[in-house]
């Protein structure tokens, strides 16, 4: 597809109240376990980004029954735990590394075999983090060199239960090997050191499987799934993304006189790093109307115009904030003083290097800021120059991140492709612009 270029300008005061596209993690795994259950599931909210609707194209080639009603009410017919028929095409799982990793784990404990491949990003990213275990379990892959995709699953008939100590914080490795056990005998265990987000566990028990999490030596945490489960179909209410919800509030936080409403926001203590992180920073956040929306927490968010001071974000952080960590640059870029953030060597290996990107953008637009193997250091003050057109990688957090930084710098802040949005966020720009935005085609100016 030809490339997308949009450019943003400084904009007044935003404000109004708006509520962002369905939280995507949650979104994947309601198509995938309402595949896996007997009966209907029924979702309410599903994003319709292009990294779940992957998802739902390749749960429908392994057997599952997946309508959207007029209404943009999702229906899943599930095939029950075990039941998963082999597809006759290649997964193309696009641009979605939760997509891939996790339909991994799902089909590597039937017996069947899955072709899976990706986009020019997906098929960069590592996928060795996921075999190595599932083939611990019995699974068979053929991949790439270094582990990548494109890659054939062979699933295994005799699945065997492992305990498995993650070697690094990821939630898609954690899922990975749940969904392997969901159709395992006995009794499977993710040990891990810091705790990812925990959507796959809580959305497992909500649909009727026994899932447990204890802490053990050392502070870390066993997560254990009971293989052979009858889980039955459920209505999920799909929360609105706290990730998405993130451009939208450091846009509020960093142009004077804003306030803006962000209503139905997902706020899973695993997932709110970045929220922490700004009002540490001195944003004004008021958490409105908390309140429990299918066994996850979702509040209102009133955000208002603040005056940012840097500050250091702790590594065991990170897996809280993970996706965040290229606004968080941007609203350093428009704080006063210095923000370290360290801890952050996963993002190299994201949808493109963030560190990479976010370090060039941010040099490009006149900020000052230093990319370590693991850290990343942005210098604000006196306000971002912009004047850039910044190259985004395939990756839709980079190319949302820099019309956020454009809108509260001297000049115009372009990026060369704003495509990929679409995987996470369809709509964004109607969305900022209808809080007051200026993001456009450069040549309609
Ligand atoms: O489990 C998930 O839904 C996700 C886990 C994270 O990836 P890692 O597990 O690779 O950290 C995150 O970056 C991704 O956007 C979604
Ligand atoms: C890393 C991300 O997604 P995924 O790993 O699913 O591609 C993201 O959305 O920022």
């Amino acid at each position: 597809m030809a490339p997308r270029p949009l450019q943003s300008v400084q904009t007044g005061p935003l404000s109004g109240t708006v509520r962002v596209p369905g939280d995507k993690s949650i979104s994947h795994r309601a198509l995938m376990f309402g595949a896996l259950a007997v009966g209907e599931t029924t979702i309410h909210g599903l994003l319709t980004g292009e990294d779940v609707l992957h998802t739902a194209a390749a749960m429908r080639a392994l057997g599952a029954d997946i309508v959207r009603d007029d209404q943009g009410v999702w229906r899943v017919r599930g095939v029950g735990v075990g039941g998963l028929v082999e597809s006759s095409r290649v997964l193309d799982m696009g641009n979605s590394g939760t997509a891939a990793r996790l339909m991994m784990g799902l089909v590597s404990t039937h017996p069947i075999t899955t072709f899976f491949t990706g986009d020019a990003s997906l098929t960069k990213r590592p996928m060795a983090r996921v075999s190595t275990p599932l083939e611990q379990m019995g699974a068979s892959f053929v991949c790439r060199s270094g582990g990548r995709l494109p890659l054939a699953v062979i699933g295994t008939e005799n699945p065997v239960p492992i305990t498995y100590r993650l070697p690094v914080a990821s939630a898609q490795v954690k899922s990975a090997i749940l969904l392997a056990g969901l159709n395992t005998p006995g009794v499977t265990t993710v040990i891990e050191a810091e705790p990812t987000r925990d959507h796959s566990e809580l959305m497992l028990a909500h649909f009727g499987a026994t899932v447990t999490t204890e802490r053990i030596e050392g502070g870390a945490l066993a997560v254990s799934i009971t293989g052979e489960p009858e889980i039955t179909g459920k209505t999920v209410n799909v929360p609105a993304d706290p990730s998405s919800a993130a451009f939208l509030a450091v846009a509020a936080l960093i142009r004077p006189g804003s306030d803006v409403t962000l209503t139905d926001v997902g706020m899973n203590p695993r997932r709110t790093g970045l929220y922490d992180t700004l009002v540490e920073m001195g944003a004004d956040i008021t958490f409105l109307n908390r309140r429990d929306q299918a066994g996850e927490p979702v509040a209102d968010l009133r955000v208002r115009s603040s005056a940012l001071t840097g500050v250091a974000v702790p590594p065991d952080r990170a897996p809280s904030m993970i996706d965040e960590y290229p606004i968080l640059a941007m609203a350093a870029a428009c704080a006063e003083g210095t923000t370290t953030m360290h801890g952050v060597a996963e993002l190299r290996v994201k949808e493109s290097d963030r560190l990479a990107m976010v370090a060039d953008g941010l040099h490009a637009c006149g900020v000052r800021v230093e990319a370590g193997q693991d850290s990343l250091t942005v210098h604000g003050g006196g306000g971002p120059p912009g004047g850039a057109t910044v190259a985004t990688a395939m990756d839709h957090r980079i190319a949302m991140s820099f019309l956020v930084l454009g809108m509260a710098s001297a000049r115009p802040v372009a990026v060369d492709d704003s495509g990929f949005i679409d995987t996470s966020f369809p709509g964004f720009v109607d969305l900022m612009n209808g809080l007051g935005g200026r993001i456009s085609a450069p040549e309609a100016r």
